[in-house]
């Protein structure tokens, strides 16, 4: 009955499990070991069953404390109260529990267990926090022993694969929990990195990875050891969207053009580099220039120039939405289209790539002193001078045509690829195969080392060996999925990557977030660019862009609904009531035409100021001069304005900078700031001698619009 009364944990006396403080945990021993005494010798109770209930006491708290997690030492505590209750227990029935002595020493046994307890309660928290460490030591214990068995492992196969002892020095497991990266140093005799990289499929099937993932090796920290990455989730067989985050980039940190199988993301490096991207009809090529154009659209220091042959479809979704003013910023204000320059025309090409080589050959001429003070031969690509990016869609295609005129542009493309790297000019080809034509060609091979194969399963035409020499192991099978390939850089050798897919919806988001990112093309390539790069939004030279042939646009639905897009005429009957009035709207479009054809977004004049607008009262001025005054020389002015930045420029320098080819003076000059002044277009700032003009988009804060 006793022993059954001391197992009894929920008992009012023998509960020690309740969370006893020092003293009631100290009473509750002594007063249940009186109870048992005193029910012993009333009893006449054999005194060897009180010893075994403060056995079981005993036991029975160690086990309760087992399950409660209590630190070892507060378990020996509790147990040793038992233990010495029951040697009182039974000494007091052999004499008597109700004698003097026996209630006293009972007392001075219950004061002892209560001191011991009021000392184990502040070491018992101390404890628990040191149970807690062990804990988490075993943790990272048990963690380190997978990765011990993982070591053990690849030692183990790579010396069967590839015939080389690895030591390993670490594993690394990917947070994301897609497989591990292994750091081993190589045995000496000669081995190399370059031996595991190239068993990486016969190690991939060894460890019998899924499909789509690999173990690839790259170079260590020093040439003695080796990084083998190894893929245990296939990340590429999932479609992932182009990044939300649309912060500002830099050409010479490198452009974001997708993701490894780790789904770490994998940048182009194009400061000196030109690229080639490979990708068959139907493999995500076209996904992956958008890609791309949003990269350089987030660059500070890059202006895109777009050649696409094919009706200019790469470039269009990245300018329409500008162009027709269907969107704005977050603010309201109209944006820049999201590249600088779009040719979908032969004749246009042609116009950008003699621009692109007059702007090589007089940035080298007309930056000698900055070079000089800079200790450089590499243009110091900024904000100040941007570097100008030539995406020319199936250029390699132009390359290897046999065609008279083709032949020209392809001429022009090897002259910018050959001339124009020091001084910050550099393409990104693509190519529907990897051809010999494309291949064989010196210039190419030399200079485009950023190099993309998108497969999408694709096996014809796909020569990884000659797309990524010295590279093997990469199989076309390893990367059926639509956008998915394998790329390599002089930074990063070739593996497999996915680029990002992006809908014409994130490209508009893309446009409208970066709008204020892009940089001004430098006052030197300006002018020698000339008219054809400043007129290159003009509506003569975009008027195929406004094709108005069904199907054949963007998802262009404005704000409007029907009618929105640039057929004007269209505009000018059957509007719905809501509408706004026909001429607005076509004032409005007007309007962010011009905008785009000077990039001078943001419009100083938001649409509620539409009375601003008309051609008599000012408005946007730039309307009112394109029809009474625009003059090539105006519009080179207005270049030069934008330009100059926020340092700004004057009527004198200006003039000078027109003299020689449009024969403008001061004056004029002096009559157009005004205007511009007069309509919000420029800001004076500066007094006196120091007195110069800066343009709206440049001032220090934004021009009062009234
Ligand atoms: N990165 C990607 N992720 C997921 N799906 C993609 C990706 N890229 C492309 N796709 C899919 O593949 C289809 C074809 O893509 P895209 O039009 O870019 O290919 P393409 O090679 O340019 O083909 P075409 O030359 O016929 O236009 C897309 O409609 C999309 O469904």
């Amino acid at each position: 009955m006793s022993a059954a009364t001391a197992n009894n944990s929920s008992g009012p006396v023998l509960d020690w499990a309740a969370g006893h403080g020092p003293v009631t945990g100290a009473l509750s021993a002594t007063t249940g070991a009186f109870a048992v005494a005193t029910t012993g010798a009333a009893t006449s109770m054999p005194p060897g069953w009180a010893l075994a209930v403060g056995a079981a006491g005993a036991l029975g708290h160690t086990v309760v404390g087992v399950r409660a997690r209590a630190a070892g030492r507060t378990l020996a505590t509790r147990a040793s109260c038992w233990l010495l209750g029951a040697g009182w227990t039974t000494w007091a029935m052999t004499s008597g529990p109700l004698t003097w002595t026996a209630l006293g020493s009972l007392a001075t046994l219950g004061v002892g267990i209560g001191a011991s307890a009021r000392a184990m309660a502040l070491h018992e928290e101390a404890r628990e926090e040191e149970a807690l460490a062990a804990a988490q030591w075993q943790v990272a214990r048990e963690l380190s022993a997978e990765r011990r068995e993982i070591a053990a492992e690849w030692v183990e196969r790579i010396q069967r694969v590839c015939q080389i002892t690895v030591r390993v020095l670490a594993v690394e497991q990917r947070p994301t929990g897609t497989g591990f990266s292994i750091d081993a140093e190589l045995p000496p005799g000669g081995a190399t990195w370059q031996k595991i990289a190239g068993e990486s499929a016969r190690l991939s099937a060894d460890a019998r990875l899924p499909h789509g993932c690999t173990a690839t090796a790259s170079p260590g920290i020093d040439q003695g050891r080796v990084i083998i990455d190894v893929t245990t989730v296939n990340v590429l067989a999932e479609e992932r969207t182009y990044p939300s985050d649309y912060s500002p980039l830099s050409l010479l940190t490198g452009i974001p053009w997708g993701y490894r199988t780790n789904a770490e993301q994998v940048l182009a490096h194009l400061r000196e580099q030109c690229a080639l991207v490979v990708g068959p009809t139907g493999s995500g090529k076209t996904n992956m220039v958008h890609g791309i154009l949003a990269g350089f659209a987030r660059a500070e220091d890059v202006l895109t120039w777009v050649i696409d042959l094919n009706a200019g479809s790469a470039g269009l979704p990245w300018v329409l939405p500008a162009l027709n003013g269907e969107i704005t910023t977050p603010d309201g204000k109209p944006v820049r289209p999201g590249i600088d320059w779009l040719a979908g025309t032969y004749d246009e090409a042609l116009l950008m790539l003699d621009a692109a080589v007059r702007v090589a050959k007089q940035r080298k001429m007309r930056y000698q002193s900055l070079l000089a003070r800079a200790n450089t031969d590499l243009l110091p690509i900024g904000p100040a001078i941007p570097q100008i990016m030539l995406v020319i869609d199936e250029g390699a295609e132009i390359l290897a045509s046999t065609d008279r005129q083709m032949r020209r542009l392809a001429e022009k493309i090897l002259e910018v690829i050959r001339i124009a790297r020091a001084m910050g000019l550099r393409t990104v080809l693509t190519a529907l195969g990897a051809t010999s034509s494309v291949l064989g060609n010196l210039m190419i091979r030399r200079e485009a080392k950023v190099r993309v194969a998108l497969t999408g399963g694709e096996t014809e035409g796909m020569n990884l060996d000659k797309m990524f020499p010295g590279t093997r192991g990469l199989r076309v099978e390893q990367a059926p999925y639509k956008g998915s390939g394998f790329m390599g850089t002089p930074e990063s050798p070739a593996a497999l990557f996915k680029a990002w897919r992006i809908l014409p919806n994130q490209i508009r988001e893309i446009i409208a977030a970066t709008t204020a990112l892009h940089p001004v093309l430098d006052d030197v390539s300006v002018k020698a660019a000339g008219p054809a790069y400043v007129r290159r939004w003009d509506a003569d030279r975009t008027a195929w862009m406004r094709d108005p042939t069904p199907g054949d646009r963007t998802p262009a639905a404005g704000p409007t609904g029907a009618g929105t897009e640039l057929d004007l005429s269209a505009l000018r009957s059957d509007h719905p009531a809501e509408q706004a009035p026909p001429e607005e709207e076509i004032l409005r479009q007007f309007r962010a035409q011009i905008d785009a054809q000077f990039a001078t977004a943001p419009d100083p004049h938001t649409a509620a100021d539409d009375e601003e607008t008309t051609p008599e009262s000012g408005g946007l001025n730039l309307s009112a001069l394109r029809s009474e005054q625009d003059s090539p020389a105006q519009q080179a002015a207005l270049a030069l304005l934008l330009a100059a930045g926020t340092e700004g420029t004057g009527a004198s320098a200006i003039a000078r900078a027109l003299a020689d080819e449009h024969g403008t003076t001061r004056q004029t000059v002096v009559g157009w700031l005004k205007a511009w002044v007069k309509d919000g277009t420029a800001v004076r700032v500066g007094e006196g001698t120091k007195a110069r003009y800066v343009h709206h988009r440049h001032a220090p804060e934004q021009p009062d619009e009234s």
